[in-house]
């Protein structure tokens, strides 16, 4: 008994009464035509993690259909956003500023701003798009541009 080593001898235990933990892995193939996965006419949101993940925001990878111009505002949501693939632009509505999007280049909408988001005429955008706080499920765009509070989603 004495020869063996304590993890084997307590191991069993130890695991029964510790509660299991799951690190969340996902792959964008298992979103792909889900429910997580909302497509409009203007845009395509493969929602990789939600409000049910209970990370604190959810992370959507997002296209943006060629040619296409988005007035958003949210409202209610801080949004950051990091172009991969495509080219664009994003438009101040407060001030006219205008600023091209290439890979590599993240926006982020800390105070809730008006805005316009361009993707160039014969290019999709491809955006990973942080949400805080996160996107529930099937939320589209309201008339101002706006996803609703997550209690009202
Ligand atoms: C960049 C952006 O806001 N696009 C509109 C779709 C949205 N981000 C989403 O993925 O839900």
């Amino acid at each position: 008994m004495s020869a063996l080593p304590i993890g084997m001898f307590f191991g069993k235990a130890r695991i029964c009464n510790k509660k299991e933990s799951k690190v969340i892995v996902k792959n964008l193939d298992e979103i792909i035509n889900t429910d997580a996965d909302v497509d409009t006419a203007q845009w395509r949101s493969r929602r990789l993690l939600l409000a049910q993940d209970g990370m604190g925001f959810s992370l959507h990878d997002t296209l943006i259909k060629k040619g296409e111009a988005l007035h958003l505002w949210y409202k209610h949501h801080l949004e950051a956003v990091y172009c991969i693939e495509g080219e664009g632009e994003i438009e101040e509505k407060k001030n006219g500023k205008i600023h091209s999007i290439r890979p590599g280049t993240v926006y982020a909408l800390n105070e809730h701003d008006q805005h316009i988001l361009r993707a160039n005429k014969g290019s999709q955008m491809r955006m990973v798009c942080v949400f805080n706080p996160p996107v529930t499920g099937r939320e589209v765009h309201d008339k101002d541009g706006a996803y609703a509070l997550p209690e009202q989603a």
